[in-house]
């Protein structure tokens, strides 16, 4: 039974999972009690109006805050137990922010392996990785600069590269493109789509753009605040690879305009 068990079992699985913050006020209802199931393998988009808990929604399935109620399982593994943050739950994961924040005093090699050092890998083991994760997100040769040297979306391939160093099944990607300028950020999508089809990893991606959205999920859920809740989900029909010129078909732009109905209603 156990086989037939893992087949089906989504890589993250939401039950009546709720988040409120207490703060000097009112106490703030981020996320209703929801429920999720993310395939193995599935590029979620999580899209909607600021504070509709869309972060932390994310940051939940990353670990980094606790749920006031409800359960959270990665890959079939509890993500909390008596409070307590489960290691084997948290490294199926990798995160990627909207600030690469990578350690000026480190090369881009360096920067990509960190995670592997702190768990004590051998130096060559290292290198040999950041390599090969330099050349997946397209920085081969630039494996011994400093991360000043690098452009905003370069330094955004090596938090990308970073995130997967030790190859965890499910990247966490939170507004990752949010700081470069259009053309970038269109050309980081193209890319990203790339990487998820040769690494076929399960993303989860909070995104303010509908266009960026579109043109990279599976499936969409929109959020609504107050309480933060998931209000409408769309499955995105087009085929990979997808290129730049999708956005100008009417398919995708009808896409487009129905989910922009919908954010200003709630917004
Ligand atoms: N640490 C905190 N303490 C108190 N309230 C918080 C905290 N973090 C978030 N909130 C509140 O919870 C709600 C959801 O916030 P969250 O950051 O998850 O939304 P978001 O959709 O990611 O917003 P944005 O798009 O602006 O980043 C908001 O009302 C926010 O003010």
């Amino acid at each position: 039974m156990q086989a037939a068990h893992t087949e089906t079992q989504p890589a993250i699985a939401f039950q009546a999972v709720e988040k409120w913050y207490g703060t000097r006020d009112e106490p703030v209802h981020a996320l209703a009690a929801t429920d999720l199931a993310v395939a193995d393998g599935e590029f979620l988009v999580l899209l909607g109006p600021s504070g509709c808990g869309k972060t932390t929604l994310l940051r939940m399935i990353g670990g980094l805050i606790a749920p006031t109620s409800g359960e959270i399982a990665i890959e079939g593994h509890s993500l909390w137990r008596n409070g307590q943050r489960q290691a084997e739950a948290l490294s199926d994961l990798g995160m990627v922010f909207q600030e690469a924040n990578l350690f000026p005093w480190l090369s881009i090699e360096q920067n990509i392996a960190l995670p592997l050092e702190l768990k004590g890998a051998p130096k060559a083991d290292r290198a040999a990785r950041a390599q090969a994760l330099a050349k997946l997100v397209g920085i081969q040769g630039f494996e011994k600069r400093w991360p000043r040297e690098l452009s905003g979306g370069m330094r955004q391939r090596a938090a990308i590269a970073r995130a997967l160093s030790y190859d965890p099944r499910i990247l966490l990607m939170d507004e990752p493109f949010g700081a470069l300028d259009a053309m970038t950020r269109e050309a980081m999508n193209i890319e990203l789509q790339r990487i998820w089809m040769e690494t076929r990893k399960t993303i989860v991606l909070v995104t303010h753009s509908i266009a960026e959205a579109v043109f990279l999920a599976d499936r969409i859920l929109l959020l609504s605040p107050r309480p933060g809740r998931v209000d409408m989900e769309v499955q995105v029909p087009f085929a990979r690879p997808r290129g730049p010129d999708l956005q100008s078909t009417p398919e995708f732009q009808a896409i487009v305009r129905q989910l922009r109905h919908r954010l200003n209603e709630i917004s």
